[in-house]
């Protein structure tokens, strides 16, 4: 029997498989870009989240993106709850998350709160109700407008679970008449691309409304702008101009058309089989995120980046006494919260023309006898440090809302404690630093490469890479140190730490921010 119906699904999934294409829809190009820093998250809630394997979407340079006809859009929809053995509930399920991420990836909890999810009579506002349900665990406020509601068992179980998480129901009627001054995001899951006509009632009178909004809020389109044409898009002009439009499965070739600042895809569910037989050229979605951002780079006003930072107060009496303990501290919390590469400072220099400069480099250890980093000694900042030999080292833990300055003289560590540090990096690291005649000019990167490659064969026996002479330590005994914790308004925290001649005491005193 199962043999049976196993044999009956591989006969459907051939037959769809090899059924010919509709014709191909127009492709278009499409730069992927990076989100900005400013795109993450800093809330009460977030301020020391651990950090997630949540990636930055798009790290891709370009890449094109097909678009789809209403016809092939429909067809892939079947198909994927036919022979290839999706559920609607999983694919809406899949399509409310991917929604529900993209907005969490541009408008933040902290500043966009109060979500309006205005819900259509089909799957585009199932997909609505599924990504408010989200958005709520995400830690938005969202409120469902659903005037045309269905009796399907999927359909009331969503309202149900939002019902649940006493997320409330508003009437049309009982809309306020200004929704700028109620919601920060209004969500159109009203149509999505079976679309067809005009809009009738009740839906045409709001999304009238919707076509008259002011800047705030900012309205995010679930697959179709509601009222475009799915294939022409906002083709007489006056519909609605959507700040976000998050496309499912690939966009509809109304999306062309779309000139907000944010395009997303979402509904990472495409089976390859599919995405052959249609030839789509879809992005791909980076780590584990549900959404890639396509289209233009978003236009951003570098003069309103800024986040507010909430933080637990750094006091007096809780800090140590030591500021190496605090910074101990610190420097484990970091590393317990997961962040990147915690070691990473800051280390300025100035030569003897008392000119600064500044460069990242990896801290290697430390204790009451300073701060440790390598490099090479005949570099900028090993000859800096040989006409100045003192230096400010700077920590900044972003997601903790954490920066630390250290300052005070810097002396080089011993050749025995170099030779051991050399000796346990990777071999590859260690031939590095023999090639690297760091911060001379070079004239390609094939020289550093055929010299790396030339090493690479010599030590390939194993034997013991040799220590260059100018390669090594420096420590930072420090005279100086400043704890700074993030606070709202700009009334951050400043402990600083500092020591007076012939005295071994620590003096801590707070530092106007
Ligand atoms: N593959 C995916 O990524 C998935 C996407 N999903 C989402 O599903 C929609 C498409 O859903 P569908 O149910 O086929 O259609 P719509 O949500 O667009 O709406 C159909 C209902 O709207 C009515 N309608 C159509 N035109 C009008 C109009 N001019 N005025 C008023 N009402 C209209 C229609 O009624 P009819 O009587 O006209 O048939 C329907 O009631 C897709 O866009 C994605 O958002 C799925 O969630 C899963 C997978
Ligand atoms: C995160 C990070 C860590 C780095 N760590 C080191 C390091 O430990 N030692 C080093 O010599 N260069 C390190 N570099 C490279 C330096 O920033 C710099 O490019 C190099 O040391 C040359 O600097 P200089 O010309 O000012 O001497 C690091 C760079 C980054 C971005
Ligand atoms: C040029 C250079 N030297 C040294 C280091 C430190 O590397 P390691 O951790 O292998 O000592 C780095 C790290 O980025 C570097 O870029
Ligand atoms: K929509």
């Amino acid at each position: 029997m199962r043999t049976v119906i196993r044999r009956r699904v591989t006969r459907m999934i051939s037959a769809f498989l090899f059924q010919p294409p509709l014709p191909i829809s127009p492709k278009h190009q499409y730069s992927l870009l990076p989100l900005t820093t400013t795109q993450r998250f800093l809330t009460a809630s977030h301020s020391f989240r651990t950090l997630s394997t949540k990636s930055i979407p798009n790290m891709q340079d370009s890449a094109s993106v097909s678009y789809l006809s209403q016809r092939e859009a429909a067809e892939i929809d079947e198909t994927l709850m036919g022979p290839l053995g999706f559920s609607v509930d999983q694919l809406m399920e899949l399509a409310g998350l991917s929604v529900a991420t993209s907005v969490a990836e541009v408008y933040k909890p902290s500043e966009y709160s109060r979500v309006l999810a205005i819900c259509g009579p089909g799957n585009n506002g199932g997909d609505g109700l599924v990504a408010a349900r989200h958005l709520h665990h995400f830690g938005y406020k969202p409120s469902i407008c659903y005037p045309k509601r269905t009796s399907k068992s999927l359909y009331t179980g969503l309202v149900t679970q939002l019902e649940s998480l006493s997320v409330p129901f508003v009437s049309l009627e009982d809309l306020p008449e200004n929704l700028s001054e109620d919601f920060d995001v209004i969500i159109d899951a009203i149509f999505g691309f079976s679309f067809h006509g005009a809009p009738r009632p009740p839906f045409d009178a709001i999304i009238r409304r919707l076509q008259t909004l002011q800047k705030r809020p900012v309205i995010v389109s679930v697959d179709i702008p509601s009222g475009w044409h799915v294939e022409e898009g906002d083709h007489e002009g006056g519909g609605i101009k959507p700040d976000m439009l998050v496309s499912l499965t690939a966009p509809k070739l109304c999306a062309k058309s779309f000139s907000g600042p944010h395009h997303f895809l979402g509904g990472r569910f495409v089976p390859p089989s599919v995405a052959e037989k249609y030839k789509l050229e879809l992005p791909s979605y980076p780590g584990t995120s549900m959404c890639v951002r396509i289209g233009k780079p978003p236009k951003v006003d570098i003069s309103a980046m800024r986040v507010n930072y909430v933080s637990p107060e750094l006091l007096e009496d809780q800090v140590e006494s030591d500021p190496v303990l605090q910074f101990r501290k610190w420097f484990d919390e970091a590393v317990a919260a997961g962040l990147r590469e915690t070691n990473a400072m800051a280390l300025s220099t100035t030569n003897k023309d008392r000119k600064p400069s500044s460069r990242m480099v990896l801290l290697k250890g430390f204790d009451e006898n300073g701060f440790v980093w390598f490099t090479n000694y005949e570099s900028k900042k090993g000859s800096d440090l040989s006409e100045n030999p003192f230096a400010a080292l700077l920590f900044y833990w972003e997601d903790m809302n954490r920066q630390v300055r250290i300052e005070g003289p810097v002396e080089r560590i011993s050749e025995e404690e170099s030779e051991n540090y050399y000796h346990s990096r990777p071999r590859g690291s260690q031939i590095g630093a023999i090639v690297s005649k760091q911060s001379s000019v070079v004239p390609g990167r094939h020289v550093l490469y055929d010299e790396y490659e030339e090493l690479t064969k010599k030590y390939s026996d194993g034997s013991v890479i040799p220590k260059p002479k100018n390669w090594g330590g420096f420590r930072l005994k420090p005279n100086l140190f400043e704890f700074w914790q993030g606070q709202p308004s700009r009334l951050h925290d400043r402990l600083q730490y500092s020591l007076q001649e012939g005295n071994p005491a620590w003096i801590i005193r707070r530092l106007a921010p």
